[in-house]
């Protein structure tokens, strides 16, 4: 990786208010690092913390989210308690989003083409026509057929497909330094999937733009990503380069991820190599190694001490008090 990452996350925390009052941890010091041109697979279990971090790089978090501790750095400067209007010019010109659900996520009482040039023009200071014209340009570079005519459409008009790429198109008109996309092609069929994973890989290459890509995939991490960041119940179990992890696993939990799952769209939900549940984040007694209560190698130290994410080999670390190397 290049020497100064575009994002660092250091030991990010962030609680929630529980339903019996006081709060409870979703993320529990998450330190995870991306840089320019890579693509980084954030992946885990329905419930792991996988938006919420997302979501707390973006800014977006639920109001009744707390950031616990910990840093958010963007090109070296800290997210965190910086003044809303200057996060507000941070995204959607260095930082993108694509959400899980582009029909939500999309103005529906305004043409797609109008939500592209807005950008261009809040951003890019480009004057009304040539938004227009660069709007256009950005919906044909998605591969929207006759892209002037859907320009005008609202996205009730559209596909799903065709709505996810003008999400894609959106979070790029302004040439990000950072693409979020969490779970961007859910509900997608394969072969739209596959072309949008290669328009936004491509593009990430082109600019070097540093990306994450969040999934409950993992073959599809696998395949698309250069690290991969595991997460169980709010805390990063392990991470490092895609080949490494999918070659030698050190995780107890990374193991039986990797065991269950068969290939390409599996869904972990599907599966049944991962026994138990995830545990209750706002349990009084939670396990300090939150697989404790699912891991079969566990000790009496996973139940009191968090184990630190340490290296086990080049840029490849676990969090676990029972693997050695
Ligand atoms: N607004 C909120 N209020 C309370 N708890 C929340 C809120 N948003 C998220 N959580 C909790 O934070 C934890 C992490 O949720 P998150 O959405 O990040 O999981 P995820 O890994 O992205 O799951 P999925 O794959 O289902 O999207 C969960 O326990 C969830 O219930």
């Amino acid at each position: 990786m290049s020497a100064e990452p575009i994002l660092r996350l250091e030991t990010l925390s962030v609680d929630f208010p529980a339903p019996r009052g006081g709060r409870f941890r979703v993320l529990d010091r998450v330190s995870l690092e991306v840089g320019a041109g890579e693509t980084v697979g954030i992946l885990g279990e329905s419930g792991s913390g996988k938006s919420v971090t997302a979501l707390a790089v973006m800014g977006l978090l639920d109001r009744s989210a707390v950031v616990a501790g910990g840093r958010i750095l963007f090109e070296g400067e800290d997210l965190l308690g910086l003044p809303e209007a200057r996060l507000r010019r941070l995204r959607g010109r260095r930082l993108s989003m694509v959400f899980q659900h582009p029909r939500r996520a999309l103005n529906p009482v305004r043409p797609v083409g109008k939500q592209i040039s807005d950008v261009l023009r809040a951003h890019a200071g480009l004057s009304r026509r040539q938004a227009r014209d660069e709007a256009v340009a950005m919906l044909a570079g998605v591969g929207i057929p006759d892209p002037a005519a859907r320009a005008s459409a609202y996205p009730h008009e559209l596909s799903g497909g065709t709505c996810q790429r003008v999400m894609v198109a959106l979070a790029l008109a302004c040439a990000p330094r950072l693409l979020i996309a969490d779970e961007p092609t859910t509900g997608l069929d394969v072969t739209t999937q596959a072309l949008i994973l290669d328009l936004v890989a491509g593009l990430a290459r082109e600019r070097g733009m540093a990306m994450i890509f969040i999934t409950h995939d993992l073959a599809l991490a696998a395949e698309r990503c250069d690290r991969l960041a595991v997460m169980h119940a709010g805390q990063l179990v392990e991470t490092g380069p895609t080949a490494a992890i999918v070659e030698r696993p050190r995780h107890p939990y990374t193991r039986r991820l990797l065991r269950a799952t068969p290939g390409t769209g599996a869904r972990l939900e599907d599966l049944v190599g991962v026994p138990g549940l995830a545990p209750d984040l706002s349990r009084a007694d939670l396990p300090a190694c939150r697989f404790q209560e699912r891991c079969e190698l566990r000790i009496d130290r996973c139940r009191t001490e968090v184990p630190p994410l340490q290296p086990r080999a080049p840029g490849h670390c676990a969090a676990c008090w029972t693997v050695a190397a």
